[in-house]
Parts: C-alpha cells; sequence; structure tokens
C-alpha cells in the first residue's frame, strides 16, 4: 500500500536535561494529547536526545543500554494509537559507546528503522562523547520511501541529496538546534526541501538547558520549499499535512534530478 497523504504531528517538548523519567512522561502526555481531536496523526516525530539532553558529562550513566527501554515504550505506544512514530532520537549505549539514535516505528509498533547520528557537532563538544554511526538513514512506512537526518546532518547537503537519489520522499530531522541560528535552521529546511524536491519534517526541541535556548521552529516544509507547518518557541504540538503525489508532481515540473551533470561536478 502506498498512501497519498499524511497527517504530521511534532511533539515539540521541551526537554529535561538529565532527566529521563520526566521526559519519558512529557512524550506520553504529547503522544496521547497528539491523537485527540478530529485529525488523527499517521505520524509523530519527536526531538533529538530527548530522554537525557545535552548531559553529556553524565551520557554514559543516564544512555538507554541498548534503547531497550525507550524502543518498548515507543513501540507499545505505536502500537496503542496505530500511528506510525519516528521516535525522535536517543542516547543509548551500546558496545563502543554512547550514540545518538533514531528509532522508527509503524502503526503496528514494529520497529522498521534506525539511523545514529553521522556528523557529531563539535560546537556542542559531541565528538568528545559520543560515537557517530556509520549508515545513512532510509525507511518505509505505509509503502512510502523516507529517511531519516539528525539536526547538524541538515548542513550537509551531499547527504540529503544521496538520500533524496535514493528515493526519499519525505526527510525527517528530530533535533536540539538553540538560538541564536534560528536563520540557518529554516533556511536549511527550505533549501534542502527546494533542492531535493522533498518534504522535510523536523522536530526541535524548546526551553533552557545549560545556559543554551532552544527555539522549537519545527517545520513541515514542501517540495516546492514552502511552509505547510512552524511552531513558535513554546512547547506544543505542530500539525500539518502532507500530500504525498506534490513530490512526482515537482519533480516531473521541474526535473532536476534528470539534469543534473554528475560527470562535471
Ligand atoms: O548546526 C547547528 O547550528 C546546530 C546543530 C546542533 O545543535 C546539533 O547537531 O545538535
Amino acid at each position: 500500500m502506498s498512501q497519498s497523504a499524511w497527517n504530521i504531528a511534532l511533539l515539540q517538548m521541551d526537554v529535561k536535561i538529565g532527566e529521563p523519567e520526566r521526559n519519558v512522561e512529557t512524550v506520553r502526555r504529547m503522544a496521547r494529547e497528539a491523537m485527540e481531536g478530529s485529525e488523527r496523526p499517521d505520524v509523530l516525530v519527536i526531538p533529538e536526545m530527548w530522554n537525557t539532553g545535552y548531559a553529556l558529562d553524565r551520557i554514559h550513566e543516564l544512555a538507554d543500554p541498548e534503547g531497550r527501554t525507550l524502543r518498548e515504550l515507543l513501540s507499545g505506544l505505536a502500537k496503542t494509537y496505530g500511528v506510525h512514530i519516528v521516535g525522535g532520537s536517543i542516547a543509548e549505549k551500546r558496545t563502543g559507546g554512547v550514540y545518538n539514535t533514531i528509532y522508527a516505528f509503524d502503526r503496528e509498533g514494529r520497529e522498521v528503522a534506525d539511523y545514529s547520528k553521522i556528523h557529531l557537532f563539535r560546537l556542542m563538544d559531541e565528538e568528545k562523547y559520543l560515537q557517530s554511526g556509520d549508515k545513512p538513514g532510509t525507511l518505509e512506512l505505509d509503502g512510502v520511501p523516507a529517511a531519516m537526518m539528525i539536526c547538524y546532518d541538515i548542513r550537509f547537503p551531499e547527504l540529503a541529496r544521496k538520500l533524496a537519489l535514493g528515493g526519499a520522499r519525505v526527510l525527517f530531522l528530530p533535533a536540539e538546534w538553540p538560538h541564536p541560528r534560528l536563520h540557518h535552521w529554516r533556511t536549511l529546511q527550505m533549501a534542502r526541501a527546494i533542492e531535493n524536491q522533498m518534504y522535510v519534517v523536523s522536530c526541535n526541541r524548546v526551553g533552557v538547558s545549560g545556559g543554551t535556548a532552544f527555539f522549537g521552529h519545527s517545520m513541515i516544509v514542501d517540495p516546492w520549499g514552502e511552509i505547510v507547518a512552524e511552531g513558535g518557541e513554546q512547547e506544543c504540538i505542530v500539525r500539518g499535512r502532507i500530500d504525498l503525489g506534490l513530490v512526482e508532481d515537482v519533480r516531473g515540473r521541474i526535473p532536476v534530478f534528470e539534469d543534473r551533470r554528475p560527470s562535471l561536478y
């Protein structure tokens, strides 16, 4: 089955640094709230590192071993509500260290994909505490090819292009992106959406942690670069509907992929 449209709900939460249990309660509450009302979402998206925040100096003690507890939680929520979940990213402990990893689940609660952030953000010392993943993030939901990146990854156009050439029609982007780079955040998502003619669906956190203020502005950008939905700076659920047929329409009108000259650059 290939779906023609999705209702999306972005759980733009305030992540409490170093308090996984409180953050679990927030995710449970916001997932429940997202499912209320007439426009039931098809997909829920959660921010980056939502279990721990950037408690990097304690990350080895706080990270979820193999992501076991949180994978069970997210799978249970997906099954209970009959919704796909792109489970933000979590700090998870594996052999070799702590990874910043997205797990994704389908409406039956089956784990369908995982992706560990491959570009670690040196401005926030990630490379000192985290291990980087070594494969791009692809998934399929309702037969729709999609992709996953995390926060800083959006600065790497080569990665988004590779995922689009691989067939992705929607790019999911959990993030913890702070002030003062709101202009970069919005512009980079619009650019990736326009140049790859795909939806970009991001979920950023809000709140202040360790002196850093996170601005939210979770977004859904369509393949023309138009903003379908955008959050403010408070904790909230950002909702929007995406028409998956628009991807083929835009790709047909301006055939960027066919017009590429990769032998020249
Ligand atoms: O690239 C940026 O400006 C922010 C990236 C970031 O905060 C992250 O990857 O966690």
